[in-house]
């Protein structure tokens, strides 16, 4: 079986240790990724720290030029990118519909848009003050080196929101990619690394115990992190202990309001797209669904009639709409939350029941019947299932919405969208979508309230993130 290899230093490299990554469509084992040692961890950080200052010397301009031609590299190699994004991952390869929109080619292409953008920007001076007397500028300076910890849910496009702005701004960065999907993420640097002076990317791989070594780095100046609230916790209490500034992206509960008066059918695609994408292993899914007594009959029958819809199968497949959850344990989590439902009395509408095989597919799963305070309401449950409770009165709705601790996405769907958007300011979350879910782009500012985490991504402010403001103060 091939083993794959780190980029570190502006060379591949392979590790003592390995580890299989699996193919969650088939059960397969599809490569050995290397378990980076500690000592490959300080390698890698080394590197970085010895890169930086001329990569950020260099001349904006030239920076820029170089971000264009990742993008090109990422175009050029979308192919291969996406089969193993296919392979790792386990969203399917084309998807359905003419924009392919949920699958693995979506993927590359937003890789190659989040490299576009950041590229576009300019963070200029600020005059943020002038007199007679004085003049305050403030200046923008890159951090130093970014550590960056990925997930496992679309492991090249959250590799490439971390990579690009912080590179961008001058920063140079060691990732690490989730154990379950690296090798994608390995293959991508791969191809990207070659483009760039030797040090300024950089991965080591492996599971917890590698992202503790790397962000416990003392050479480390920044930590990005997207992943659980857990993890996220523990890399916080890890920085709080060196003062390292840290963007933290993690997870959520997203909820979606179906206002009074809303047409089921002209959301429901929307809707379903909002909870289902990428088998809703998505931080800003639409995951516990408060519908509206009038019309919940109707939305729940329209959710069902796309659910049963969707081919679910392998993704190398053509035609499938969707595939496996990506791991077991993710795998195990989605059906104890839907056992516990079923036990409680709940109605499952449409799946619920896998069938035996190969692979970890479970089918896309409504279910009814349950109130909050139900483990499937209350939880992340980050798979295909969709907990669908009714209300009668908008307040309590807002109420619901607001009662977890989770504040990453939301989402208000009505047939007036000033009085949606109205609803959608008094919902605590980063940002609340009105008639659409889970809608990001790579201008608009996205991360997470509450314990989804701290700091944005995206746009001029996920720019800023990787920068820290020096103010330069002239006496006149
Ligand atoms: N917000 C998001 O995008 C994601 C959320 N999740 C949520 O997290 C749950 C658990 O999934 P996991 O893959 O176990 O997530 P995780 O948060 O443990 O893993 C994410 C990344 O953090 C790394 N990591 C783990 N422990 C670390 C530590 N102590 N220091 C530094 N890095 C560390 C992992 O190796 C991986 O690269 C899921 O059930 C889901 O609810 C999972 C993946 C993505
Ligand atoms: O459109 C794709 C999309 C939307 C949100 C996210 S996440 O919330 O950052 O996981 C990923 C992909």
């Amino acid at each position: 079986m091939h083993t794959f290899q780190n980029y570190s230093n502006g060379r591949l490299v392979g590790s003592a240790r390995s580890f299989e990554s699996v193919n969650p469509a088939t059960g397969e084992a599809i490569g050995l990724v290397p378990h980076s040692s500690p000592e490959q961890v300080a390698e890698a950080v080394a590197a970085a720290r010895a890169a930086q200052p001329a990569w950020a010397t260099r001349p904006d301009a030239e920076r820029k030029a170089l971000m264009g031609q990742l993008a090109q590299a990422i175009k050029d190699n979308a192919g291969m990118l996406a089969e193993w994004i296919t392979r790792e991952q386990g969203k399917p390869l084309g998807g359905v519909g003419e924009g392919q929109v949920p699958g693995a080619h979506f993927e590359v292409w937003a890789c190659e848009v989040w490299t576009q953008v950041p590229a576009s920007l300019d963070l200029p001076v600020e005059v943020v003050f002038e007199d007679a007397t004085r003049r305050d500028e403030v200046h923008r300076k890159p951090h130093g080196v970014v550590a960056a910890i990925a997930p496992w849910n679309w492991p090249l496009m959250i590799a490439i929101w971390q990579i690009i702005p912080a590179l961008r701004a001058g920063n140079t960065v060691v990732l690490k990619p989730s154990e379950y999907t690296s090798i994608g993420t390995l293959e991508l640097v791969r191809v990207l690394g070659g483009l760039l002076p030797p040090g300024v990317l950089n991965t080591v791989s492996g599971a917890g115990d590698v992202g503790a070594a790397l962000t416990e780095h003392p050479g480390v100046d920044k930590i990005t992190f997207t992943g659980s609230t857990a993890t996220g916790a523990r890399i916080a209490a890890t920085a709080a202990r060196s003062v390292t500034p840290t963007t933290l992206e993690l997870g959520g509960n997203d909820p979606a309001i179906v206002l009074p008066g809303t047409d089921p059918k002209a959301i429901a695609m929307g809707l379903f797209w909002g909870a289902f994408l990428n088998m809703g292993q998505t931080c800003a899914c639409a995951k516990r669904l408060y519908v509206h007594s009038s019309l919940h009959d109707a939305v729940v029958a329209e959710l069902k009639a796309l659910a049963l819809a969707m081919p679910m199968g392998d993704g190398m497949q053509p035609g499938m709409a969707m595939g496996p959850v990506q791991n077991r344990m993710q795998y195990d989590k989605v059906v104890a939350l839907v056992e516990d439902a079923r036990a409680g009395g709940a109605t499952i509408v449409c799946g619920g029941n896998p069938e035996p095989g190969p692979g970890n597919f479970y089918p896309l799963t409504l279910v009814t019947g349950l109130a909050d305070g139900a483990r499937l309401v209350d939880e992340e449950q980050f798979g295909p299932v969709l907990p669908i409770v009714r209300y009668d009165d908008v307040e309590d709705a807002i109420a619901s919405a607001n009662r977890l601790g989770a504040g990453l996405g939301a989402s208000v769907w009505g047939p007036d969208a000033a009085q949606a958007a109205a609803v959608a300011a008094r919902i605590q979350a980063g940002t609340v979508w009105v008639n659409q879910h889970g809608a990001i782009h790579p201008m608009v500012p996205f991360g997470g309230t509450k314990r989804s985490g701290w700091g944005v991504e995206f746009g001029v402010e996920g720019l800023k993130g990787m920068t820290r403001g020096q103010v330069i103060s002239v006496k006149k």
